[in-house]
């Protein structure tokens, strides 16, 4: 049984225009020990997929599945409090921005160690305990010490470890990981990256990995999940999605690579001229890359 199963998940907000579905009729499973990435270009609807999952879309979202089933409990038929509990232990999120998704206003280690009273039970000794031994797991030196230190008075790398120590707190099931390294200098991503793939194989938790970087599929998942205007363009092996890409937006993803480009200029994906009619459908492109 997979950890997550996610069935016809669409998702329409309610603008000043008319509703417009930003995710539209999207599968998506999650073994539990897996990392599943979720790749597209911005506005594909990965993130808004996710935030459907943990419950976060505001008000003018309207969320419809025909089922949510994670650990084996449809999410859908649970209790807002019910589902809160579930989600805030088992089920884990990390944003682009760390220094955006921790409070200025607190420590760090009382950050932390909000989480573990929320969700943990434990007094105050085991809490700091606790949260000594997260900011070592994410490599944060002098842990004792940064437990006093304000989020602006810690790089952006160091925010995102933060922020990992605080998702990890509780051990959850699934950690999905929303372009973690996108806000992060070159040289610290790939450590973040590390950090990430060796805590999820240490604690054996499943991993949604949300990016639009193919590098960092390459880098981290198991498995992909292809994502274009709100539809699933295609599902594969993260070896066979590299070697033998089915959809053009694929093909399209990883012409755009910079050590694929053959001409003069990269290509894009517009140069392949999407066209999405259904969610399986896409039109035939030129597939020898522009001059
Ligand atoms: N609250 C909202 N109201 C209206 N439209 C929204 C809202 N939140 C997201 N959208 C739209 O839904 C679409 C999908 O957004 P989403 O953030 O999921 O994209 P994404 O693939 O994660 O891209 P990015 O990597 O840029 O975050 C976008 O067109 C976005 O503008």
């Amino acid at each position: 049984m997979p950890l997550l199963a996610i069935k016809n998940l669409s998702v329409s907000f309610l603008t000043s225009t008319g509703p417009f579905m930003a995710v539209n009729g999207i599968d998506i499973t999650v073994d539990a020990r897996e990392v599943l990435a979720i790749v597209g270009e911005s506005g594909s609807g990965k993130s808004v997929s996710m935030l459907a999952v943990m419950g976060l879309l505001p008000d003018s979202a309207t969320v419809k599945a025909d089922s949510m089933v994670f650990d084996g409990i449809d999410l859908l038929r649970l209790e807002p409090k019910e589902r809160r509990r579930i989600i805030g232990r088992d089920v884990a999120m990390i944003f682009q921005e760390p220094m955006a998704s921790l409070n200025p206003c607190f420590t760090v280690g009382f950050q932390i160690e909000e989480v573990l009273r929320v969700h943990m039970n434990m007094d105050r000794s085991q809490r700091r305990k606790r949260a000594i031994e997260l900011l070592t797991a994410v490599g944060i030196p002098d842990p004792a010490d940064r437990l006093k230190s304000y989020p602006h008075q810690m790089s952006g790398g160091q925010c995102q470890r933060v922020m990992i120590a605080i998702a990890i707190a509780c051990n959850p099931k699934l950690l999905i990981a929303d372009e973690p390294t996108t806000a992060l200098d070159v040289t610290i991503q790939k450590q973040i990256l590390d950090l990430l793939v060796g805590l999820q194989q240490e604690h054996g938790m499943g991993m949604i990995m949300i990016t639009h970087n193919m590098g960092v599929v390459a880098e981290t998942a198991d498995r992909v999940v292809v994502q274009y205007k709100g539809r699933k363009m295609e599902e594969a092996d993260v070896l066979s999605l590299f070697e033998n890409p089915q959809s053009n937006y694929t093909k399209a993803l990883l012409a755009a690579l910079p050590e694929n480009a053959t001409g003069d200029r990269l290509p894009t994906v517009g140069d392949y001229q999407m066209e999405v009619e259904d969610s399986t459908a896409v039109k035939t492109p030129p597939l020898e890359a522009p001059l």
